[in-house]
């Protein structure tokens, strides 16, 4: 199929009596030979399409025909392998930001953000999107009033109906005003009301301008939405026209319906005459001239009606006349894939990602907090405390206790930094999908990484903090260096955020963590000189704990908590700073393969 540059007034569909409407010249979207293959089977085999500023177009076809792996593309956040892609005057794969920053994007799975509520959710992504906090809630008051969920602006989106949950997803797409709107299948869950509600609101958005997407099984949504729209099979474009041109092309004008007869009865002669098609129990039978349709179904003595040919029914014709492509889900040729842009993390976007974190950290502060301050604290009560009683501590040349403190704030600082990395970010990248939506804003999967791993050492600085203070007061911190542990501990937590987030972003089940835990952290805890010198390790294991990285994060604690030597703790803090420069690079990428691929 050939692709225009712009739109020639001369091919609109005059023919048919269409509205004349003035064609707008520029594309939104103008997509040449895009291929896009997920293993070894082709998606998106050689898709062009051309959708006019302005236009309404539908993407149709049957389950995993390609209409959702397209959007992707569309959206920027899956690079076509190969293929041109412009969207709206960008190049989707080299400049995907530019893009997402001028695009709303309602998803086909709900990917709200169920941690925060319903308008932080808006105002979530309006800071995603780069306004200002007042800015952002003074939209999110805005867009809730107009998809009728003002009342549920403090609720937690999961307590919402499936249609007012598809409105959240609605109203946040519309958040940076943009100006292409993909929506994949957005009335799936919707009551016909609710249906109803979603085209006005749509109806105005494009009578302000703007270009219009959707996927949908609907035809009639197709029919009342679209001025085009493009029949995907097997990843191939079948057919693209206006709905009534596709209808025209398609099908006869009208088209009764009638029972089919059974397997082995004949069709009766009348049908036998005329273009048909067995959908189901149901046998359509078309003809140019309604009339003599309806005379003749008559003669039958069944109940006709006979009908304008509908979308539906050329969809149904197309999906059973034999295509000449090749067969579908062939196999992918072994091309080298096109890469899409890596960005170098935003720090301005990480730290809306921090934002978004510190945002519900306020929330549930009591739940995450009780664990992770005094877990340290009854440790040091229990072990160097209690069974400091019974160990003699001239051999470590102060009280058990104080041997015992400061390695306990190098683990207190490990685990702080961990957690976040871990389990929530795994929950949020597989389950609750809510980094699927930040993607489709500015935000990049590097940002998100950035952006975690700062908020990660923010926890590891409160909770080394307090820890601190908690052991000061009780004496454990005679040296006057104390306090620079807290800082100084960072590099620290740091190698194990991202370590931990290296990991995440390769584990496929949650349960993997119970390895990385019972079988990294825990000896590490147990081993790296924490509660007894690693000098009284077998000679291997001793190698093995002394380079580890919270060996040196235990020497450095307690050079500087108990002893106050600054130049052992220079040497520690270097190289844990070498270690976390190291690990940087792969923990900012390790989102990248799951958010854009
Ligand atoms: N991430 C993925 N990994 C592997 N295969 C995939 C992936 N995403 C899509 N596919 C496959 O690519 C094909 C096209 O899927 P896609 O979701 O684009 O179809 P669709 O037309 O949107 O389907 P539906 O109407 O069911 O939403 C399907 O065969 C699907 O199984």
């Amino acid at each position: 199929m050939s692709i225009p540059n712009s739109v020639d007034p001369a091919n609109a569909d005059t023919a048919l009596a269409e509205p004349l409407v003035p064609v707008p010249r520029l594309l939104a979207v103008d997509g040449r030979d895009l291929r896009r293959r997920h293993g070894a089977h082709l998606a998106v085999d050689g898709v062009s399409i051309a959708i006019p500023a302005g236009g309404r177009h539908g993407l149709v076809g049957p389950n995993g025909a390609g209409k959702t792996t397209l959007m992707r593309m569309l959206s920027a956040t899956l690079a076509p392998d190969s293929g041109s892609l412009r969207v709206l005057g960008h190049d989707a794969a080299r400049d995907p930001r530019a893009v997402k920053a001028r695009i709303g994007v309602v998803p086909q799975g709900m990917t709200y953000d169920n941690e925060i509520l319903v308008r932080e959710n808006l105002t979530t992504f309006g800071r995603y999107h780069g306004l200002s906090g007042r800015a952002s809630a003074a939209r999110a008051d805005e867009l809730l009033a107009t998809v009728g969920l003002t009342a549920y602006a403090r609720a937690r989106p999961e307590t919402l109906s499936g249609g007012m949950q598809r409105r959240l997803l609605i109203a946040r797409a519309l958040v940076n005003d943009p100006d292409l709107i993909l929506l994949d299948e957005p009335s799936t869950g919707l009551d016909p009301e609710g249906r109803l509600l979603l085209w006005d609101l749509l109806d105005t958005l494009c009578a302000t301008g703007k270009t219009l997407v959707v996927t949908t099984h609907y035809m009639e949504e197709v029919e009342r939405l679209c001025d085009g729209v493009t029949v995907l099979r097997a990843g191939r474009v079948r057919h693209t026209a206006s709905p009534r041109r596709l209808v025209a092309e398609t099908v006869p004008r009208y088209v009764v319906e009638v029972d089919a007869p059974r397997p082995g009865s004949p069709v009766p002669a009348w049908a036998r005459r005329r273009e048909r098609l067995r959908v189901g129990n149901r046998l359509l039978v078309f003809d140019d001239s309604a009339t003599g349709l309806a005379a003749e179904a008559d003669l039958q003595g069944s109940e006709p009606m006979v009908r304008p040919s509908s979308l539906q029914d050329a969809l149904h014709a197309l999906d059973q006349r034999p295509s000449a492509d090749p067969p579908a889900g062939r196999p992918a040729p072994a091309a080298p894939r096109r890469r899409r842009t890596l960005y170098p993390p935003s720090p301005a976007l990480a730290a809306r990602i921090w934002w978004r974190d510190l945002t519900l950290f306020r929330k549930s502060y009591k739940t995450t907090i009780v664990p992770n301050f005094f877990e340290p604290v009854f440790s040091l009560a229990a072990l160097g405390i209690g069974l400091g009683f019974y160990v003699n501590g001239s051999a470590l040349g102060s009280s058990y206790a104080n041997f015992v403190a400061p390695g306990l704030l190098a683990v207190t600082a490990m685990n702080g930094a961990v957690f976040e990395v871990t389990y929530n970010v795994f929950v949020r990248l597989r389950h609750a999908r809510s980094y699927d939506a930040a993607v489709t804003s500015p935000v990049e999967p590097a940002d998100i990484a950035l952006g975690e791993l700062m908020w990660a050492l923010t926890r590891c600085l409160v909770y080394t903090g307090v820890y601190l203070a908690i052991i000061a007061a009780m004496g454990y911190a005679p040296a006057g260096t104390a306090v620079l542990a807290v800082p100084a501990l960072l590099p620290l937590g740091l190698v194990f955020a991202c370590a931990g987030l290296i990991f995440t972003g390769t584990v496929r089940a949650i349960n993997a963590y119970s390895y990385f835990y019972t079988l990294v952290l825990t000896p590490l805890t147990l081993l790296s000189g924490v509660f007894f010198p690693t000098a009284r390790l077998p000679a291997p294991l001793r190698a093995v704990a002394e380079a580890s990285p919270l060996r040196h994060g235990v020497e450095l604690a307690r050079a500087l908590v108990t002893t106050g030597d600054l130049r052992a703790a220079a040497g520690h803090l270097a190289w844990l700073t070498g270690i976390s420069l190291v690990l940087i690079g792969p923990a900012l990428y390790s989102l990248r393969r799951h958010l854009c691929s």
